[in-house]
């Protein structure tokens, strides 16, 4: 329960019509949960305007509202806060309701194309291992402590984001980190919240449905480096071509990580291969379990988020030395008895394809085929379809192309799109199946002894939705079944 002024502090307000003293009891953006005591906020979202829900929300008992435009009739004895952006006040009211959460935390985001959950999930393992209670907001999951919530996005909307660090403050954590993705920047469910810190991975292709240009993506990630405080520190990728101009305008501490060029936070690497990463940071040897060059940078971008919140770089080093990834993330098996090694991985972007086959095809001996089973996902970025196709096809000797999450889409046309980046060479090496289990199964028939089977695209996920129903379905589970069976 807060008072309706003081949930209000900080917004920016055009006009205020209606009693201003008000317990408000529960805090919606969503009509269908609105009842007794609930302030309202009507968010113009992409499909519906949550303006049309007013007189309903009024109806189930809502006695305040937030909106952008005033209803022609007002009624008596409710109160109503115009505001030049709602879901921007949201983000600013959320963190009042609760108790402004984020104050009470250090709070580390984590924004880019590729590598926030593996950021932020090392940096929460991390920090645990040091003694810390400290909070999780990722895709695979969110965690209060060692209590574990689903996530339902990879950065929550503004509610559920505040309920969840208030709920981390109670519960005694003093660290959370939290993915922040463009979506939850360009839509405000970050607005509001204090940050300790920011972290950029780096950026290439992906979500051009939603932000229509690369230029419009990078300038939203850039928004949220422009608008740390000067007391925060901003962490970027030096060896990114955008990692310099994602820094240009904060006002936050400036700190840069590179394997290529002089940086605050500079790594070397000895040994890359099936066993893990032998590289130097800051001139330190050190042997880490994860696999390939892109998990170094991640891991320089932990390091040096972990020296910036006050580390000793020695007890850093040490305990990441012992972490392994997350899950999903380069997750490997090995066939017992032909050691066909099968690798799990979220790959879902051009580039993250590009990597992790790169980053096989450098740790391969040499005689081994790379089958890579993939697909892409419906209802997003559908330029990046081809362009995937073309990556697959390009680092893999063999390539079924199948099914993500289709969605509402139709999953032969989605195959089709991706289809559309082979070259003539690529089309000699690739075949489509449809059912994505069929499509591993036949990647595991293809499969000699000791050969590569990447499973790209849905790394964690648990289920596969395919017009608009969520099956069960785990890559990793299938994949270890036919392990089982081919064993036998
Ligand atoms: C495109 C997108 O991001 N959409 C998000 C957005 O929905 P929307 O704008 O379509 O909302 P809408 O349906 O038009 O509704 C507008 C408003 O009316 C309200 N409403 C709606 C219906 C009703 O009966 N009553 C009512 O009050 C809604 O609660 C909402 O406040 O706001 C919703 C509430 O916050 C989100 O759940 C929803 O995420 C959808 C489900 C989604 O799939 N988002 C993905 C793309 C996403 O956000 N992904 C990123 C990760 C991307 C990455 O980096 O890989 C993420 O952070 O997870
Ligand atoms: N630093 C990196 N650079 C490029 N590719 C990476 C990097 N880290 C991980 N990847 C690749 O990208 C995939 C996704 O990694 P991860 O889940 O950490 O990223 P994410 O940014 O959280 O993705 P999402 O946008 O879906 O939340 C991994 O499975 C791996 O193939
Ligand atoms: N956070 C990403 C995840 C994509 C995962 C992939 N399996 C797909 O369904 O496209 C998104 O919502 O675009
Ligand atoms: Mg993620």
């Amino acid at each position: 329960m807060a008072n309706l002024q003081d949930i209000v502090y900080k917004v920016s307000i055009r006009s205020i019509v209606g009693p201003r003293d008000k317990a408000i009891t529960n805090l919606q953006t969503d009509s269908r949960l609105a009842g007794p005591g609930t302030l309202f906020i009507a968010v113009k979202g992409t499909h519906v305007d949550g303006h049309q829900y007013i007189s309903a929300v009024i109806e189930a008992g809502a006695i305040a509202i937030v909106c952008e435009d005033l209803p022609g009739n007002l009624q008596e004895g409710i109160t109503y806060i115009q505001v030049e952006d709602s879901a921007a006040s949201a983000g600013v009211i959320a963190h009042n309701f609760y108790g402004q959460p984020s104050e009470k935390l250090r709070l580390v985001g984590v924004t880019g194309t590729n590598g926030k959950t593996t950021i932020a999930t090392l940096l929460y393992k991390l920090f645990s291992e040091l003694g810390y209670k400290c909070g999780l907001l990722s895709t695979v999951q969110n965690h209060i402590g060692d209590r574990i919530v689903a996530a339902t996005h990879t950065t929550p909307d503004a509610l559920h984001l505040n309920a969840l660090l208030r709920d981390m403050v109670d519960e005694g954590c003093t660290h959370v980190f939290m993915e922040t993705s463009s979506h939850a920047i360009h839509q405000h469910r970050v607005a509001g919240l204090r940050y300790t810190g920011g972290i950029f991975s780096n950026i290439t292709q992906d979500h051009l449905d939603y932000h229509k240009t690369f230029d419009e993506y990078i300038r939203v990630k850039k928004s949220f480096f422009d608008s740390l405080p000067s007391d925060a520190f901003a962490i970027s990728n030096a060896d990114d071509k955008r990692g310099a101009v994602m820094l240009q305008n904060t006002n936050a501490k400036k700190y840069f990580y590179s394997l290529k060029t002089l940086a605050e936070f500079k790594g070397r690497i000895l040994e890359n291969n099936l066993t893990g990463l032998v590289m130097t940071i800051n001139d330190q040897e050190v042997h880490f379990r994860l696999i390939g060059e892109f998990n170094a940078y991640n891991l320089l971008a932990v390091y040096g988020a972990a020296i910036c919140l006050g580390q000793d770089r020695n007890e850093i080093l040490r305990v990441l030395s012992t972490l392994s990834g997350a899950e999903g993330r380069f997750d490997y098996v090995v066939s017992p008895k032909e050691k066909i090694i099968g690798i799990v991985d979220y790959a879902h972007t051009p580039d993250a394809l590009i990597n992790v086959l790169t980053t096989i095809q450098k740790l391969r001996k040499g005689h081994e085929k790379i089958i890579t089973v993939m697909g892409a996902g419906g209802d997003r970025d559908k330029t990046k379809r081809p362009l995937m196709g073309a990556a697959a096809a390009e680092y893999s000797d063999r390539v079924i192309i199948t099914s993500d999450n289709p969605r509402t889409e139709d999953p032969e046309q989605i195959i089709r799109d991706v289809e559309a980046g082979l070259n003539t060479a690529a089309k000699r090496k690739y075949i489509s199946i449809t059912d994505r289990k069929e499509a591993i199964r036949t990647a595991l028939n293809l499969a000699g002894p000791e050969d590569i089977l990447l499973i790209a695209g849905k790394g964690h996920e648990k289920y596969q939705e395919i017009k608009g129903v969520k099956y069960p379905f785990d890559d990793k589970q299938v994949l270890l079944e036919f392990f089982e069976l081919l064993d036998k």
